[in-house]
Formats: structure tokens, C-alpha cells, sequence
């Protein structure tokens, strides 16, 4: 996906004043940012729930801008939002398949590939949503993304609120969503650390703009401070 001049906002407030970034194919790229920095603004306007005010986003060669978010789906491009969204009287297969809405000839296949990636899930795969832990239902927020058989995933903070032995389950699985499904994923996160070795390459999102860092700025508590507090650091042209 290639993103450019992305501008958006609230009212009055502009959030985001000109957002250019690159997700190459089967590639983990992670957005890191303080809180209210725009992260999920951004997530929101790529999969269709916020409208830009200008700027272009295309996925391959094919423009997707603006376009509404059940066409993005269609298109390719399929959001796991922050909160872990799940339908909490669902069992855990029920879920699944709802994400397989878009290709539900191919619903059946996919689930396997699911299931093998997440095991948790199936060993409780009859069992309502509700009663997973909080760590469960990210990986089948992320799992029913998978059915919707995306080129792009956007995950927008999925390590929020989990323990620590969780987030470590969960972000283990990014590269093998990359590999195993060749899917391209766009991650949100606050905590750098949870990024740093499991992402291709990264953007730090600060006063409504990115800027690219290398491996090493993402591992440097000091310098990545001072770029979230707007004191500069080290940049990666
Ligand atoms: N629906 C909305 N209406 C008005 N302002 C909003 C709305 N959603 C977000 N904002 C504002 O936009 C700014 C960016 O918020 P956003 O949620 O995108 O940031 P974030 O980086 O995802 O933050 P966090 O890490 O805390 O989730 C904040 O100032 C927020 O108050």
C-alpha cells in the first residue's frame, strides 16, 4: 500500500496534516506514537470509517481513496480495530466465519489456516466469545480479520491491555501472517519494545505526520522520547 499527502481530522481539528508511508508486500511496518498522536484516526480513514480530507491511498495498482468501508474489505484492505471486537455471544467459530463474509465459498479452507495459527482457538472453537480471556479475543479479532483473506491488515493497538506472556503470543504471530498468508500488516502500537523485533520497518507519528526510523531508533528509549516530545532524533532518509 502506498499512502500519500493524507490529511484529516475532526471539525476544527486537524489530526492529520500529510501522512506519506509505504506497506510492501508481506511486509510488518509498525506505527509507533504517543497517546492521541492520530493512530488510530489513521487506521480509521485507511479502512473507509473516517473520510479524508485529501490526500490517496492505493493497495497494488488500484486507487482505493475513499472508498466506503465494506468496498475497502472487498478491495483487499480489513481493520482488527483496538478493543478486541468480537461478537460476545458467538462462539468462537460463528466469529470466524462472519469475517469470511466477503468470501464465504472460501470460509471453510481459510478456518483451518486460522485454527492452525491460533491453537487456543481450537480448543475452545464452540465456546462463546465472551467467556475467552482478553488475550483470546484478540487472536480471534485477528483470526476473523484472516477470513476476510486481506492483502492489508491493519491492527491497531492489539497488544493493549494483555499480559505480558499474551502479548508475546500474539505479536509471535505477525511475521507468520505475513509468511504463511502473504498478507501485508500495519500495526499501531504504543509500546515500541513489542514492535522492534518483529516488524519489518517502522514510522513514528508525531504533530500529524511520519517520519521513517531504522531498528535502532525503535530500540533507543532516548531518542524515541524525543521524537514523541518533538526534541528531535535520529532520522532514516
Ligand atoms: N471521533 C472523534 N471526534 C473528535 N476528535 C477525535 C475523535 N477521535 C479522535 N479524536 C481526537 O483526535 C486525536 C487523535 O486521536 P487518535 O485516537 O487517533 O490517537 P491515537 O494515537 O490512536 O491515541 P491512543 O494511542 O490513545 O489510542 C486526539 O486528539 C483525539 O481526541
Amino acid at each position: 500500500m502506498t499512502v500519500t499527502g493524507l490529511v484529516a481530522g475532526y471539525g476544527a481539528a486537524e489530526v492529520l496534516h500529510g501522512i506519506d508511508l509505504e506497506v510492501g508486500d508481506r511486509e510488518a511496518v509498525a506505527i509507533l506514537g504517543p497517546n492521541g498522536a492520530g493512530k488510530s484516526t489513521l487506521m480509521n480513514v485507511l479502512s473507509g470509517i473516517v473520510r479524508p480530507r485529501a490526500g490517496t491511498w492505493r493497495l497494488g495498482d488500484t486507487d482505493v481513496t475513499g472508498l466506503p468501508p465494506h468496498r475497502l474489505v472487498r478491495a483487499g484492505i480489513v481493520h482488527v480495530p483496538e478493543g478486541r471486537q468480537v461478537f460476545p455471544q458467538m462462539t468462537v467459530k460463528e466469529n470466524l466465519l462472519l469475517g469470511a463474509f466477503a468470501r464465504p465459498d472460501r470460509g471453510g479452507s481459510r478456518l483451518a489456516a486460522v485454527l492452525d495459527l491460533f491453537p487456543r482457538l481450537a480448543e475452545r472453537i464452540g465456546q462463546d466469545a465472551q467467556t475467552l480471556s482478553g488475550g483470546e479475543q484478540q487472536m480471534l479479532a485477528i483470526g476473523r480479520g484472516l477470513m476476510a483473506e486481506p492483502a492489508l491488515l491493519l491492527l491497531d493497538e492489539p497488544t493493549l491491555g494483555l499480559a505480558p506472556i499474551l502479548v508475546d503470543e500474539v505479536l509471535a504471530r505477525l511475521r507468520q501472517i505475513c509468511e504463511t498468508f502473504g498478507v501485508s500488516v500495519l500495526v499501531a502500537e504504543q509500546n515500541s519494545y513489542l514492535a522492534g523485533g518483529l516488524c519489518h520497518r517502522f514510522y513514528v507519528l508525531t504533530d500529524g505526520s511520519v517520519t521513517g526510523v531504522s531498528a535502532d531508533v525503535v530500540g533507543d528509549d532516548a531518542a524515541l522520547m524525543s521524537m514523541y516530545t518533538g526534541s528531535g532524533a535520529d532520522r532514516k532518509d
